[in-house]
């Protein structure tokens, strides 16, 4: 959380309304980005999620209400447990830390909250805040018991008044030259109120509480324009405060808790601490520290809220539950973040997904009864788990700039004292003061809903580029993929063309064949007639041994092929080439032959005579 709080104590007439001197760095004051700061603006560091249930109080104990929670301390886990008809839950849930019933304020504050002040001496903000149902001990956590008469902190004082020793003590022990300043604020439905402020009627039955206005700085950082600061120069001055300021918070009686506080409220610790100086500059870091406490999120039924405690409790729900949808946003890391639906949002929009260090406590009850909130609020602060915040140190400021700032403001402020001493400033009747005021709050109002407006259009914008780059890209891939389409169909059509090309290569070629095929049609008749002569030679008239069967094949082979190769006009090599095969086949059969002889013959001279015959056949192609 990261807010300004507007240091005007004199808000009103002829006032000009002087701006914080430390809280918004100016450009001129930022100092050239370190390695270091580089590095750690990089770092990302999830919201620390601690889980703190309460005992039974002593009516549960005494109607003997059935104990649902179980709670491992080491194992950081809590275990919901329990069994109703044929309904059974058994769900465990895994925390940064998980203390149980008996957990004292002390380790409490011992094991969680202490590291994170220490964030704030070295100059981070950082920002606690309690959730849960109504009565599980959000203002027991965070405030306790406050302090014993002797100024001493008794064992059940909680967070805050632990973190303002803790302050003063590391301070004091460190020598350290620092200032410190707090704010105390109550949010109460959607009223921002100041908790500190003096009262403006004397009347204790009429609280007129001072209202402050949220506002944003140029830069997404909200101011609270009327909170007063108070300077502390220690923790007793603290604690009366924070006392003072706890009475002033609205409480109620409900059926789940005798003193239930109806608003949100803000401690914000500030803290200004001179560092060792580097030669001639001395620097000074500034922390702060947000302690937050939450209304209880209500069963409204079960509270027994009505008329206008009902509406209260409305409201409460409303806004936990733009808290809870901040929250869900952020896991979900959307593109919109609904920070401004509410001003709880709004205050806590550093702290959620910002530039702090934030700690949630939920606290929860073990009772059977509240099972239901009980689960909804450890499904709410698992999820809360997954937040991702850049802690990011707050800007040095140099000794030298922060005087400047300080004499203007002591001159502005001393203009203001000589106008009210001379009666010089402006003065108006009490009735336009109050219009002017109303029609001031009706700007403001205005310009609030203008600027949820402007988000809600800046987010359909964001929506629509973000759609317009995906049908981009998508464009983008159809016109890739239509180039290689192009690029295939390019290769595809030469192949086309090599295949014609070859088919009228083997179109040719087969004309050819065709062509030489009915030459040989034409001659086969003639062969047709060789063989025949062949085979009345062979078998018809009959070869009466071998030697004359192998005599009959050789010459009638040659005469037949000599036909044949006038016929098909072959060269000479062609056919010498074929007496030479023929008489090494005839060489052949005879050795064939004679092997076989005697059984064989008639079966080699048809095998002999058909080989013979085909032969010149077979030499054409
Ligand atoms: N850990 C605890 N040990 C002892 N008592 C506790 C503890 N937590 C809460 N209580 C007691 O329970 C009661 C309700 O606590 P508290 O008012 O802190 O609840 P809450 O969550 O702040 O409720 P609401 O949201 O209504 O303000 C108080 O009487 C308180 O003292």
């Amino acid at each position: 959380m990261s807010f300004t709080p507007d240091v005007s104590r004199k808000s009103g007439v002829g006032v000009i309304p002087s701006p914080a001197p430390f809280f918004t760095p100016r450009p001129e004051r930022r100092r050239t980005d370190s390695f270091a700061s580089r590095l750690e603006r990089d770092k990302e560091v999830n919201v620390q999620v601690i889980l703190r249930c309460r005992p039974l109080t002593e009516e549960e104990q005494k109607s003997n209400v059935p104990r649902v929670i179980s709670c491992n301390e080491l194992r950081k886990e809590a275990n919901v447990l329990h069994s109703v008809a044929n309904k059974q839950v058994d769900r465990v849930f895994t925390f940064d830390k998980v203390f149980g019933p008996k957990a004292q304020q002390r380790s409490i504050y011992e094991q969680a909250i202490s590291p994170i002040v220490h964030e704030v001496l070295e100059g981070f903000s950082c920002t606690v805040f309690a959730y849960g149902q109504t009565g599980t001990g959000k203002t027991y956590t965070m405030e306790g018991g406050m302090r014993n008469k002797g100024g001493d902190l008794p064992a059940e004082a909680g967070v805050i008044p632990r973190a303002v020793r803790h302050i003063f003590e590391t301070l004091e022990a460190q020598n350290a030259d620092y200032n410190m300043k707090v704010t105390f604020l109550e949010l109460y439905n959607e009223e921002v109120t100041d908790l500190l402020a003096q009262d403006a009627s004397s009347d204790d039955n009429v609280k007129q509480k001072k209202p402050v206005s949220l506002m944003e700085d140029g830069k997404g950082c909200v101011v609270l324009r009327g909170l007063e600061e108070e300077v502390v120069y220690s923790a007793n001055d603290i604690y009366a405060l924070l006392e003072r300021g706890s009475s002033k918070r609205r409480t109620a009686d409900t059926l789940l808790n005798k003193r239930s506080s109806r608003s949100h409220s803000v401690f914000t610790i500030t803290v200004h601490i001179k560092e060792e100086s580097l030669g001639d500059e001395e620097l000074i870091k500034c922390g702060k520290l947000n302690l937050v406490d939450l209304a209880g999120s209500e069963n409204i039924l079960r509270s027994g809220s009505r008329d206008g405690r009902a509406r209260e409790a409305g409201e409460i729900n409303k806004s936990l539950l733009t808290l809870g949808r901040v929250i869900n946003a952020l896991v979900e890391h959307s593109s919109h973040i609904p920070y401004r639906d509410s001003k709880l949002t709004r205050l806590l929009r550093d702290s959620l997904g910002g530039k702090t260090k934030t700690c949630i406590i939920a606290t929860i009850s073990p009772s059977a009864h509240s099972l239901e909130e009980t689960l909804s609020t450890l499904d709410y602060a698992y999820r809360a788990k997954n937040i991702k915040n850049k802690p990011e140190a707050n800007q040095k400021l140099s000794k030298a700039v922060l005087l400047k700032d300080l004499y203007l403001e002591l001159e502005r402020v001393k203009e203001d004292v000589r106008a009210a001493r001379d009666r010089n400033g402006i003065y108006i009747a009490q009735q336009r003061y109050a219009e002017e005021e109303a029609e001031k709050k009706a700007r403001i109002e205005r310009i609030e809903q203008l600027e949820n407006d402007l988000n809600l259009t800046e987010s359909e914008v964001s929506n629509f580029r973000d759609l317009y780059m995906t049908e981009k890209e998508k464009l983008l891939d159809v016109e890739s993929d239509l180039k290689d389409c192009k690029r295939n169909l390019d290769s595809k059509n030469k192949e086309l063309l090599d295949l014609k090309e070859n088919y009228i290569q083997v179109i040719t070629k087969l004309n050819e064949r065709e062509a030489i095929i009915s030459r040989m049609k034409a001659s086969g008749d003639l062969n047709v007639w060789i063989r025949r002569s062949f085979v009345v030679r062979a078998n018809g008239v009959g070869c009466d041994s071998f030697g004359h069967l192998v005599f009959c094949s050789i010459v009638s082979f040659l005469s037949s092929s000599l036909v044949f190769f006038g016929l098909q006009r072959i060269s000479f090599h062609r056919c010498s080439r074929l007496l030479e095969v023929l008489s090494s086949s005839a060489i052949l059969c005879i050795a064939v032959g004679r092997i076989e002889l005697p059984s064989s013959i008639s079966r080699s001279r048809h095998f002999f005579s058909s080989y013979l015959l085909d032969l010149p056949t077979k030499m054409m192609f």
